[in-house]
């Protein structure tokens, strides 16, 4: 069965259109990360998934069925963006809760995620920080092992070590055949844990990509300290350079060829010091490869 399917999916609030003719396929068993920057329609289109808002027009199946069927809930796990949990109940009793709504979980299964996101679950939620109320939601979203996990931006306030820790449970789900459909507007974090991408903008899916073709698409912004002057002449032939500057003793340029040949034809120039690059972020790949799609 197809986890996610939905067909033109449409929503307009007012006249306003936040999501126009999504067509889109998540298979049983990927990570398929659902990328884009603020505004995009990510949370619209999840909300539509979750039967929490009705479509304009076009129509979604979640698990074979339609979003606001009941029958299949306890084979999904749901982390809205904007998680509301009982401030005066434990995290603990909050996990309880949840549990009894999907006919009990496997308990020894709830401590072992508690202890690899450090989950604190005996204070009340009211008093968590924000990354750790997150944890206490993660733990409910992935404690009765559903067939499909629905997660609006989950990272929100993880540090770094947690992050990680929730990174390698979303590979396990995938590895156990089951499906996460995660959303994200860090390119970064997709490009971790996701087997596919779809990057949307403005309401509109502009494509669907294998990690792996993204990620050959990544620019980088490099900085050279040389010393003296690179000829222009000397990077002749190499591919992916774009809006090369060069200065005495410097050389910037954006950059998604291969690092290696661009070393090499560097350093068999002039001398290089120093090395500085950095990732080029969502909105420059949008720019570079997407505009005309956008
Ligand atoms: N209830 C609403 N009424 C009117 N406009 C809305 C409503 N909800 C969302 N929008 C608008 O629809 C667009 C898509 O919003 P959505 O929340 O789906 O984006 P998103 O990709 O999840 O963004 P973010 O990363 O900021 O959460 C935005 O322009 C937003 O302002």
């Amino acid at each position: 069965m197809i986890p996610i399917q939905t067909s033109r999916l449409t929503k307009h609030y007012g006249s306003f259109p936040a999501l126009v003719d999504l067509d889109l396929e998540v298979q049983p068993g990927e990570v398929f990360g659902f990328l884009g920057p603020n505004g995009a329609g990510k949370s619209t289109t999840i909300r539509l998934l979750m039967g929490e808002l009705n479509p304009t027009a076009g129509s979604a199946t979640v698990l074979g069925a339609a979003p606001r069927g009941v029958a299949h809930r306890s084979r999904l796990g749901y982390l809205p963006a904007d998680l509301a949990l009982w401030p005066a109940m434990t995290g603990r009793d909050t996990l309880k809760f949840f549990a009894n709504l999907r006919g009990g979980v496997d308990w020894t299964y709830v401590d072992a995620l508690a202890q690899r996101l450090d989950a604190t679950l005996d204070k009340r939620v009211g008093e968590l920080s924000s990354g750790n109320r997150q944890k206490v939601g993660l733990i409910a979203t992935f404690m009765h092992k559903p067939d499909l996990l629905i997660l609006d931006e989950p990272n929100a306030g993880l540090d770094p070590l947690v992050q990680h820790e929730f990174w390698a449970m979303m590979r396990e789900v995938a590895d156990d055949g089951r499906t996460v459909f995660l959303s994200s507007h860090t390119l970064s974090e997709v490009e971790r844990v996701a087997d596919r991408v779809g990057i949307i903008r403005k309401g509109h899916l502009i494509t669907v990509e294998q990690v792996s073709a993204l990620r050959r698409k990544k620019m980088r912004r490099v900085e050279l300290d040389v010393d003296g002057r690179l000829e222009p002449s000397s990077l002749n032939g190499l591919a992916g350079v774009r809006d090369l500057e060069i200065l005495p003793d410097r050389v910037t340029l954006d950059f998604d060829g291969d690092m290696a040949e661009l070393l090499s034809a560097v350093t068999s120039a002039v001398t290089l010091r120093d090395l500085h690059t950095q990732e080029a972020d969502l909105e420059d790949i949008f720019l570079t490869y997407y505009q005309d799609q956008a």
